[in-house]
């Protein structure tokens, strides 16, 4: 099965993302380009590290690079202020200089702490980004956005760093636990709603081999995610409006993973799937779009094993549910924006969600209807 190289288009930031089986071992051949002296710090988490770590070394050795490495333990809560200060730590331990590259190889968690990290040391370095996970190599690894979460909610610290480039290997996939697979499907059925209905057709056709491991199942929906995020993000950099489309399902799903202590109990991409059932209920409770479409929806999640609801032994409180939603990067002079679908393939920005139908949304799916 061959690669192929997707181009995020920002100018002088241009970058590209290689995908494909077997890239890992050939990261040195292909980051060489973007290095400017030889020292690069890989950055990793304690479950990532025993898989691919030397192979990694190995690869940049092999180019002529001088490989060092940090490794961070692996979960949602690293991305804090204390993991955040240990990893800069670790950093100017080992005397990094401008010069050096940072290699993000992990998933969203080390993508978006790294990230952060590469942004702020010595006031920016470059960093290029080994995504491990499905959902790293669909979403989080691609177009800048890195930061932590605070008490005060999720991606609340960060900045827009663009890496120098994006290396997927699809292969890596394979070890990948089932529910980790499943979480990053969930941002795979993203891009269907937002603006994609054939990849939504194609999905309910081939999300059950993709999820248990069909090589080119998979390599085709990343290299699809991918093109469509790389257009968005080429359009509008910094959020200023279409963008925030790529923020489908993530209103509620941040509030859902704050209200869980972004702990296991919900991952990022389970948080986003029961959010965007949420999304698109809302849109039909308000006449935008057909209740048929929101329960297509749930039918595909439900078919694949991802949670499409509120079911389960936990009691969700609705008025602590929309006070996180009013800590969302989106909200403006004090009004939420919510992505919204007038069908599957039809995702557009709303402002005008009376809180009333919000409330009565909440209440039913948190009564598990
Ligand atoms: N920056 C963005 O645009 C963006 C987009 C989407 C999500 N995110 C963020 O990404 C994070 C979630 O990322 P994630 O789902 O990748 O979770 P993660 O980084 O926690 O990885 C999930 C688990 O899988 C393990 N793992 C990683 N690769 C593996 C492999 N190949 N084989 C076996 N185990 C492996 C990790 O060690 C970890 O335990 C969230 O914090 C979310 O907010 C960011
Ligand atoms: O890249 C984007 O833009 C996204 O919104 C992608 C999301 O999947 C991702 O979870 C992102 O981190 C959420 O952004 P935030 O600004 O709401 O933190
Ligand atoms: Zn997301």
């Amino acid at each position: 099965m061959s690669s192929e190289t997707v181009t995020v288009d920002l100018g002088d930031r241009t970058y590209p993302i290689h995908i494909g089986p077997g890239l890992l071992d050939r990261a040195g051949e292909l980051i060489l380009p973007v290095m400017s002296g030889n020292r690069v710090l890989i950055v990793t988490d304690d479950q990532v590290a025993p898989l691919y770590l030397e192979r990694l070394e190995r690869s940049l050795a092999a180019a002529g690079a001088m490989p060092m490495h940090t490794v961070m333990p692996a979960g949602e809560k690293t991305k804090d202020f204390p993991h955040l200060e240990a990893l800069l730590d670790a950093m100017l331990s080992t005397r990094v200089e401008r010069g050096t590259l940072i290699v993000a190889l992990g998933g969203g968690v080390v993508g978006d702490l790294t990230g952060f990290a590469a942004s702020i040391l010595l006031r920016g370095v470059d960093f290029v980004q080994i995504p491990t996970t499905l959902l790293a190599q669909v979403d989080s690894s691609v177009g800048g956005k890195t930061g932590i979460n605070t008490r005060h909610g999720k991606n609340l610290v960060g900045a827009f760093h663009q890496p120098r480039l994006v290396l997927a290997d699809t292969a890596l996939l394979d070890t990948l636990p089932r529910r980790q697979v499943l979480a990053g499907y969930a941002e795979v059925v993203k891009y269907g709603i937002i603006d994609d209905p054939d990849f939504f057709t194609w999905l309910e056709a081939n999300g059950a081999a993709l999820i248990a491991g069909d090589a080119e199942a998979r390599r085709h929906a990343v290299a699809t995610s991918c093109r469509a995020k790389a257009r968005i993000v080429a359009a509008d950099e910094r959020e200023g409006g279409v963008r925030a489309l790529l923020n489908l399902g993530h209103t509620f799903g941040h509030a859902l993973e704050a209200e869980t202590g972004f702990s296991d109990e919900l991952l990022h991409g389970e948080g986003v799937a029961i959010g965007m059932v949420m999304a698109l209920r809302l849109s039909a409770m308000l006449g935008l779009s057909p209740q048929a479409d929101a329960e297509r929806l749930v039918r595909h999640l439900d078919s694949v094993g991802l949670p499409s609801g509120l079911a389960g032994p936990r009691l969700w409180d609705v008025a602590r549910l929309i006070g996180h939603m009013r800590g969302d990067k989106k909200v403006k002079d004090g009004a939420m924006t919510f992505v919204l679908a007038r069908s599957i393939g039809g995702g557009f920005l709303s402002r005008d969600v009376p809180e009333d139908t919000l409330a009565t949304l909440l209440a039913e799916m948190a009564a598990g209807r």
